[in-house]
């Protein structure tokens, strides 16, 4: 079994970008939308000017964007995914791709429409992120759905070739259950988080775990 891509998300400081850069994760997450944890594009790009590491995939979050704010973002960084997290739908999914050539992913939340969704988007994105719903929040929630339907999220990602990162309340204690499901991605924000920053000891914790599992498959 080979590891699974890994994407930090809810990078909200430069301590939290240091921290993440220096860390295994192929992704990084940025959230351009409500949330506390929402970042301005042009301070993002100045905290990355203080980075040593740029060699990390830079992802932008959107919820329901238009293109002029999508605009605004690419303007002042350079993203190399866009995730869009609301209710977009395909005919502005096709727009934000003819617009900006770069890979989408699409948020669904897990519910009992998710599969139906998925057959609905794939032609028109490159991944999709599957989290949990809980009341109105998008996301960062840090409550994990019913991992027992994972099985049929990444048989359905496989059948249309796209990525599929798993989000919503994963941890550092119960990644190595979630990896017991062969997840191809894992996207996770609260649970790296202490007193709302990322946290080097949950980075590490977790990536001992995930390295010590992939050993231990082979
Ligand atoms: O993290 C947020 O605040 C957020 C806000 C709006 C849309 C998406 C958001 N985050 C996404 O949520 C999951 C991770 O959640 P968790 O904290 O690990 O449970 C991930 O897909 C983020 O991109």
């Amino acid at each position: 079994m080979s590891s699974p891509e890994l994407k930090y998300c809810g990078i909200h400081s430069l301590n939290d970008l240091k921290l993440t850069s220096s860390a295994n994760a192929t992704y990084l997450g940025f959230i351009f939308a409500p949330s506390r944890r929402k970042v301005d594009p042009s301070e993002v790009s100045s905290w990355l000017k203080d980075v040593a590491d740029h060699s990390k995939k830079l992802v932008g979050v959107f919820v329901n964007p238009s293109i002029s704010e999508n605009e605004e973002v690419l303007g002042a960084l350079k993203l190399d995914v866009i995730q869009l997290h609301g209710e977009e739908t395909v005919e502005e999914i096709k727009s934000v791709r003819e617009h900006f050539h770069i890979p989408i992913w699409k948020a669904l939340h897990h519910t009992p429409k998710t599969t139906l969704l998925m057959e609905k988007f794939h032609n028109v994105v490159d991944g999709f992120v599957i989290d949990s719903r809980v009341g109105g929040q998008r996301g960062g929630t840090g409550v994990t759905f019913d991992w027992s339907h994972i099985p049929v999220y990444l048989k359905l990602a496989k059948k249309y070739q796209k990525k599929c990162f798993i989000a919503g309340g994963i941890t550092p204690e119960n990644v190595q259950h979630l990896l017991s499901y062969e997840v191809t991605g894992i996207d996770l924000s609260s649970g790296i988080e202490e007193k709302n920053s990322k946290s080097l000891p949950k980075i590490q914790q977790l990536e001992e775990r995930l390295m010590n599992h992939v050993h231990i498959s082979r």
